[in-house]
């Protein structure tokens, strides 16, 4: 028996939507996925008319995605945005190298301009030569604290006034999880934030935040969208990575437990005598920390020590003055380097 589309009722289903088990069609679920994006960016006034917006683009399905639909509403709904493609080189052969040449395709696909920085002009470094270094376990600490630094500084040379990623509600719901298995507060109270950095980083925001990561899947896949899937060459993170497949798991068993995850880490309440980090600049750099030296700088200054272990480390060591203990200030774990007392934290963040 041929099954009619849900929605119009005229056309064949072609699938079934992984949120809500609906069976349509496929126009029908390329409608209901961008008016839900439209939907999201205007209830939450996530852009305004002159913005310039920096796409962060991986070449991964998620930020393509986000890319071809930003541009498709921005017309559709004249939105008034500047849009451009921002990417991070971390310097990863056979994988990010790869993966940019998809994003410079979608810059003629799409017609928005790109721009490359890499970690080897702002930092000296590649994730190559600091994988060299520190070992495949704790690269991701690396990867992770640099890029976003690397986001916002070529954002700030771009002259955007915003930035927006293709985190999506399996992400957030994973970041909400993950920090309830860590105990950080401070990163629970703003993980689910559809917009964060008002208070002086550059804000970035999250368009796909009630996307579900199958439905971006399926919507690159029958569109046929130019994108890059080959996972990282390097180690994922193990503990992520576990708590990624329990909310698969969930999601296999009961599809609305990703949006419940999301609501429930934006209905805790903080409790208001709970220290939280307050907000400055990097001694060094002058990038916004809460600690005297921002993480980008701690790990930086590592490497180039001959230490790349020494922003990571979180177990207390015995004898000698650069031991590294571990501390508390009831809000995050830090790692403080006796001679210097400067902290590092490891980073459950978008
Ligand atoms: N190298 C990069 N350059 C620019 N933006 C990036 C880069 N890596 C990640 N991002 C941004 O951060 C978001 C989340 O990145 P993450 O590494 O979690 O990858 P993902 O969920 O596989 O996303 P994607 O499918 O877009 O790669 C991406 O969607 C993108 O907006």
């Amino acid at each position: 028996m041929v099954r009619h589309c849900e929605l119009c009722n005229g056309k064949r289903a072609a699938l079934v939507r992984p949120k809500n088990q609906q069976q349509i069609c496929k126009d029908c679920f390329y409608t209901a996925f961008e008016e839900e994006i439209h939907q999201t960016i205007v209830d939450n006034k996530l852009f305004k008319r002159g913005d310039r917006v920096a796409v962060a683009a991986s070449g991964g399905k998620d930020s393509t995605v986000l890319a071809h639909v930003l541009t498709l509403l921005n017309k559709r709904h004249d939105y008034g945005l500047d849009l451009f493609l921002l990417s991070i080189d971390e310097g990863i052969a056979g994988y990010r190298d790869d993966s940019l040449e998809t994003v410079k395709r979608n810059e003629t696909q799409y017609g928005i301009p790109l721009e490359v920085v890499s970690y080897k002009t702002l930092y000296n470094w590649t994730m190559d030569e600091i994988v060299k270094e520190i070992g495949l376990k704790n690269n991701c600490t690396f990867c992770g604290v640099f890029r976003r630094q690397a986001l916002d500084r070529g954002a700030h040379k771009m002259k955007a006034v915003k930035m927006a990623t293709g985190h999506n509600a399996d992400d957030v719901a994973e970041t909400v999880l993950l920090n309830i298995l860590r105990g950080d507060i401070a990163r629970l109270a703003r993980c689910t934030s559809i917009i964060t950095g008002e208070e002086g980083a550059l804000p970035r925001c999250k368009p796909f935040k009630y996307t579900y990561e199958k439905e971006i899947v399926m919507y690159a896949y029958f569109k046929k969208l130019d994108y890059f899937s080959t996972e990282c060459t390097y180690s994922p993170n193990a503990y992520r990575g576990f708590a990624r497949e329990f909310i698969k798991d969930l999601e296999a068993i009961r599809p609305q437990a990703i949006l419940d995850i999301i609501r429930s880490g934006e209905r805790f309440r903080i409790d208001s005598t709970a220290k939280m980090p307050e907000q400055g600049l990097c001694e060094k750099c002058g990038y916004i920390s809460s600690q005297k030296w921002c993480k980008a700088c701690v790990l930086l200054d590592g490497l180039n020590r001959g230490l790349p272990r020494l922003g990571i480390t979180r177990t207390r060591g015995k004898g000698s003055a650069n031991v590294v203990e571990t501390v508390s200030n009831g809000v995050e774990k830090l790692a403080v380097s006796r001679d210097d007392r400067r902290p590092s934290v490891s980073a459950i963040d978008f």
